[in-house]
């Protein structure tokens, strides 16, 4: 799996670190995949919805609007994304039932964790292209998420690296 510090370094600028300060809670490590999008904002509706169809080892990423009020993920989401070859899930957000997640074979990286659920109106939008820690990210960019951190690669520069 390729790391985010090997990829920033073949590419420079041309690599998008997403400057918050991530954590891993899943039992994968790393999250590696094309991007899909959703805005849920402090609702986990269009989440759900998502991560109910096939992932094909994509990564969703979520915007969150980085709010720590309230969980966009838990432990049943979760085990939906690793059910339906979800690569991972990048939550600008919070996520719940930690002890859930660590054991759940998919990679997850949120801004925190909050106990209370989201709102569960359908707030939000699908595929969208969103903005997260001031960096633009749209469907069909490339995320690479671990330890070390989140970066996105537009389509083009990916398929440039060895
Ligand atoms: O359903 C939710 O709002 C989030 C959650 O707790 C889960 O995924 O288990």
């Amino acid at each position: 799996m390729k790391a985010s510090a090997d990829v920033c370094d073949a590419l420079g600028e041309k690599a998008h670190v997403l400057p918050l300060s991530w954590q891993s809670f899943g039992k994968l490590k790393g999250a590696v995949g094309p991007v899909a999008t959703v805005k849920a904002p402090e609702d986990n509706t269009l989440v759900r919805e998502a991560l109910e169809k096939p992932g094909f080892g994509r990564v969703l990423v979520v915007d969150g609007d980085e709010s720590l009020r309230c969980a966009l993920l838990g432990g049943n989401l979760a085990e939906l994304a690793a059910t339906n070859s979800w690569a991972g899930v990048v939550v600008a957000g919070a996520v719940r039932d930690h002890d859930e997640l660590i054991r759940t074979p998919i990679g997850i990286f949120a801004l925190g964790t909050c106990p209370r659920k989201s709102l569960k109106r359908g707030l939000g939008e699908h595929d969208a292209a969103i903005r997260i820690g001031g960096v633009a990210i749209a469907p069909g960019d490339h995320i690479v998420a671990d330890a070390d951190g989140v970066v996105v690669v537009a389509k083009s520069h990916w398929e440039s690296l060895p």
